[in-house]
This record gives structure tokens, sequence and C-alpha cells, in this order.
């Protein structure tokens, strides 16, 4: 089997996974998958399709500049400028991009903070942070109209621990070195995002300021 058609198979079964647990309302979301690294070129899904069914046109080959490597009648993502800017930052092999209520409640609560940032958690494991006291941070950027823009201020956030950036009320976009690394860390993040948001009702539920202390991330 050729090595995009593994790719492209393995972008599949994890799009199927996705769209299963609901992660794609409205034709949002999107996902890419690099191919090679020279010339560089990745698998990136086709814009504005519902990505929650499998079809043979679900996926194009892009180059580094976004431009479709074969004849097509397809459009790349319209955030594929996104996924190019964290493969040229990161040693990304797979990029996952989802709307969820959850990611967007968070992006909304800590946007002020500009990032939301986790500790004493289990989970945080699936990111190779095994100290005690070690924490995950996730960056939180605004929600630019203009997609060059919005591509370029997540560049910006990017350090050598980001695996992830939340943007304002849209969603988040995760990567991983390959396919398998990408998913674990996009339902880390909903799990642990899921939780921060049950705390925090029922901290103000509870209006106990001293339970409030316990749940601050
Ligand atoms: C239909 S709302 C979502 C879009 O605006 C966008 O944010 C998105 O995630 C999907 O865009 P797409 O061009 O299909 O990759
Ligand atoms: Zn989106």
């Amino acid at each position: 089997m050729s090595n995009l058609l593994k790719r492209w198979n393995e972008l599949a079964e994890i799009k199927d996974e996705l769209a299963a647990r609901d992660w794609f309302p409205g034709t949002s979301g999107n996902l890419s998958i690099k191919v090679s690294d020279s010339p560089f070129s990745c698998l990136v899904t086709a814009s504005g399709k519902d990505k929650r069914k499998r079809t043979d046109e679900d996926f194009l080959l892009v180059g580094a500049d976004g431009t479709p490597l074969e004849e097509t009648p397809l459009k790349p993502s319209a955030e594929t400028g996104i996924h190019l800017e964290i493969y040229r930052l990161t040693d990304a092999g797979c990029i996952l991009h989802v709307h969820t209520v959850d990611n967007n409640v968070i992006s909304a609560l800590y946007a002020e903070q500009g990032e939301i940032t986790f500790r004493g958690q289990e989970l945080i494991k699936a990111f190779g942070i095994w100290e005690e006291d070690g924490e995950l941070t996730v960056p939180i950027v605004e929600n630019h109209a203009d997609l060059k823009r919005l591509a370029k201020e997540v560049g910006r956030v990017i350090t050598p621990q980001t695996k992830a950036v939340l943007i304002r009320n849209h969603g988040i976009t995760v990567w991983g070195e390959n396919g398998f690394a990408a998913k674990k860390h996009l339902e880390a993040l909903e799990f642990l995002f899921s939780y921060q948001l049950k705390m925090a009702i029922l901290g103000r539920l509870s209006s106990d300021p001293e339970f409030m202390k316990t749940i601050h991330a």
C-alpha cells in the first residue's frame, strides 16, 4: 500500500471516530495528516463538507503553500493556512480541529487570561507530562475573521511545549507527531474541559469560596 493511501486511511479512521463523538456539528471541523516532508505535502479535508460522511472526496493533497497538488474540483479547508503554519513550526504529523460546546465555553471563560492551565490531573500524562507538579497550558487566541491573520496568531502563541490552541468561541486545533498522538491529545483535552466546566458549575452552585479555590486552573 502506498504511503499516500496509508495516510488517507489513517485520517479517514480518525475522522470516523471523531464523527462518532459528534464533534463535527454543522460541517465544522477540519483534519490533516502529513504525507511527506520534502517536498512537504499533506492530506487535508475538503472545505464545507459534512465530515460525518465517508466519501472518496473527503481529502485532497496540498503542498506547502496550500495549493492542491492534483487537478481537483475540491477546495481545501478554509483553515488550511492554520494547519500549514503548525506543520512549519512544530513536529506535527497530524492536526485535528473540532468545535465542541465544551471547548467553546472554556475558550470564552478563559479568554481574558489568554490561556488555560491544568495541573494535578492524571490525564495531562497523555501529553507526556509525568511530574507531580507538571502542568499543561493551552493558549487562547481571538477568532479573527481574516484567516491569514488567525494562522499568524496561532503561530505566535506556539512554544515547544504547545500541542493545542483554543480559538475563542470557535474551537480547538490540536496536533501530535502522528494520528494516534493527535487524537489522544484531543480526547484528553476535551475530558479536561468537561471536568473543568462541571467543577466550575458545582463551585458556582455551592457559592463556597474555599471550594472554588480547589478548582482554580
Ligand atoms: C461551518 S462553521 C465552521 C467553519 O467556519 C470552519 O471554522 C470550520 O471548522 C470548517 O471549515 P472547512 O472549510 O470546512 O474546513
Ligand atoms: Zn473551525
